[in-house]
């Protein structure tokens, strides 16, 4: 029997090599059409195959990046034969089928086989063309009566779902703009900041996470009304109020990576506008401190403010110094600015958020901040009495206490930056009371207290003086006192 099946084997593949070399190639296809046919008129089931390589220059396919995460997700629970492919965030290792490896998927109670290929290649050497062949590709399998149902609704499914698997397993970047050669440098991105940690009141958190999931949500909406798909923020506040904590909230939010621009370093408007160019689409593009960052003021300067900067050159504070030196290297201007905001530059690439943070609105041009350019104006104030108990619950894993009752009386007396609060409510030793700390709080509020009335004292007393001062020298006008 072996020795028949040989020779079967044999005579098979001498037809084959005898076809291969004396057909002539049109004739050749021509029958392997036919053979195929004859194959699927017995064999009822259809098969895509997704490769992980495609294009004239070999890219890594999305679609199979995404299938790969769908069935991470929903099947390889039920394969057998497993393969860590991964590690996310140095914590834990991502499981994907092993190459040959079968698992089934339901979707509208009908069946459907996935399996996970690989094509080996014929010669070990390496070369691009070996590189091609040597890759792998996902099979997917169906009856053929659900042609239509699987091509026009479960592959966008399996894509759609794939793809937002992928955006959220995506290790996020920080980026920042090397002053040498204008590109930008990554790092990973791990604020642990959310929403839930912010300290806000909770009806501005809603608003600002509608805020932004619209955003997300519109895509159609801003190509029909003929805008790029970006949205400005300006958050404007005293220093330690969250500024910078939003953003990573708002970043960790909306799973996009951060390009931390720092406008100092940027020589030009063409070196700016190559940065901007330069961003991926799902980013958030920070300016913080913009009223330090360039002397956009400039174009605006009222009169006897030049000499103020005279004066500011001859301040011996050298960060003061420094900040002015390198405002005067950078040659960005406010229309170069405005032009990478929301001109023609501002429409390169895809959804893209641009935050400005200031501790001074009013030394801002108001061209630059006016709604459009940008558009939601977030104030980041004082602590109150709700973002404290954020704080709380943060700090000391408390969300009651005896003593918040004189902690929500002295918020309404005082003012303190969640930056304060947050330092007067960390635990100084180890096994330190939830009591001390909340002590340690009461006391800061009061001296803050103290302080306010003996600075609103202070202000009364010197308006006086001046207002004194003003009326005796009218009186001397008036009078002709010399
Ligand atoms: N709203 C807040 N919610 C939670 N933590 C906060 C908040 N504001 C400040 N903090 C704490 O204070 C620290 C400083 O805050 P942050 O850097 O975000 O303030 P900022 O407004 O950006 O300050 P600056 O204007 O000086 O840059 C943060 O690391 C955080 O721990």
């Amino acid at each position: 029997m072996i020795a028949q099946y040989g020779s079967a084997i044999g005579g098979f593949m001498l037809l084959q090599a005898m076809i291969q070399k004396y057909f002539p190639a049109m004739l050749r296809d021509l029958l392997e059409r036919y053979f195929h046919k004859l194959v699927s008129f017995f064999d009822p089931y259809v098969e895509i195959s997704f490769p992980e390589f495609t294009g004239r220059y070999m890219e890594r396919s999305e679609a199979f990046t995404a299938i790969q995460n769908y069935l991470t997700e929903n099947a390889t629970s039920r394969a057998k034969r497993l393969k860590a492919d991964s590690v996310k965030d140095n914590r834990s290792l991502i499981l994907s089928m092993a190459d040959h490896e079968e698992v089934a998927d339901e979707y509208k109670g009908v069946k459907i086989t996935w399996s996970s290929n690989k094509i080996v290649p014929p010669s070990t050497i390496l070369s691009f063309h070996s590189v091609a062949q040597n890759q792998r590709y996902y099979k997917l399998t169906f009856h053929q009566r659900h042609r239509n149902l699987i091509t026009q609704s479960y592959i966008d499914h399996v894509l759609t779902e794939g793809k937002a698997i992928t955006s959220k397993n995506r290790r996020r970047k920080l980026y920042t703009n090397d002053p040498q050669d204008c590109t930008w440098i990554p790092a990973v991105f791990k604020h642990p900041a959310t929403f839930e940690t912010l300290a806000m009141h909770p009806d501005r958190k809603k608003d600002i996470m509608n805020d932004l999931t619209k955003f997300t949500e519109r895509k159609e909406y801003y190509a029909k009304i003929g805008k790029a798909w970006k949205r400005g923020y300006l958050l404007h506040g005293p220093p330690g109020t969250g500024k910078s904590t939003m953003i990573a909230a708002m970043a960790n939010f909306l799973t996009y990576d951060v390009y931390d621009l720092e406008l100092t370093a940027v020589k030009n408007n063409t070196e700016l506008r190559r940065l901007l160019i330069d961003t991926s689409s799902k980013a958030i593009i920070v300016i913080e401190d913009i009223d330090c960052s360039l002397d956009l003021t400039g174009q605006r300067k009222e009169a006897g403010e030049d000499d103020k900067d005279k004066e500011d050159d001859k301040d011996d504070n050298p960060l003061k110094k420094m900040t002015k030196k390198e405002q005067k290297s950078s040659k960005v201007t406010l229309s170069g600015l405005l032009n990478v905001i929301d001109g023609i530059w501002s429409a390169c690439g895809g959804e893209r958020i641009i935050v400005f943070t200031t501790n001074h609105l009013d030394k801002l041009d108001p061209a630059l901040i006016r709604r459009g350019r940008m558009d939601k104006h977030i104030e980041m104030s004082y602590c109150c009495f709700e973002s404290f108990k954020v704080l709380a619950i943060n700090y000391l894993n408390i969300e009651h206490h005896q003593l918040f009752e004189t902690i929500s009386r002295l918020f309404g007396e005082t003012k303190m930056t969640p930056a304060d609060v947050a330092e007067n409510l960390m635990p100084k030793f180890d096994n330190e009371d939830v009591e001390v700390c909340l002590r340690h709080l009461i006391e800061a509020l009061e001296a803050a207290k103290k302080k306010t009335e003996k600075d609103a004292q202070l202000k009364a007393k010197k308006e006086k003086q001046e207002k004194r001062l003003k009326w005796w020298r009218e009186a001397k006008k008036r009078w002709k006192i010399c």
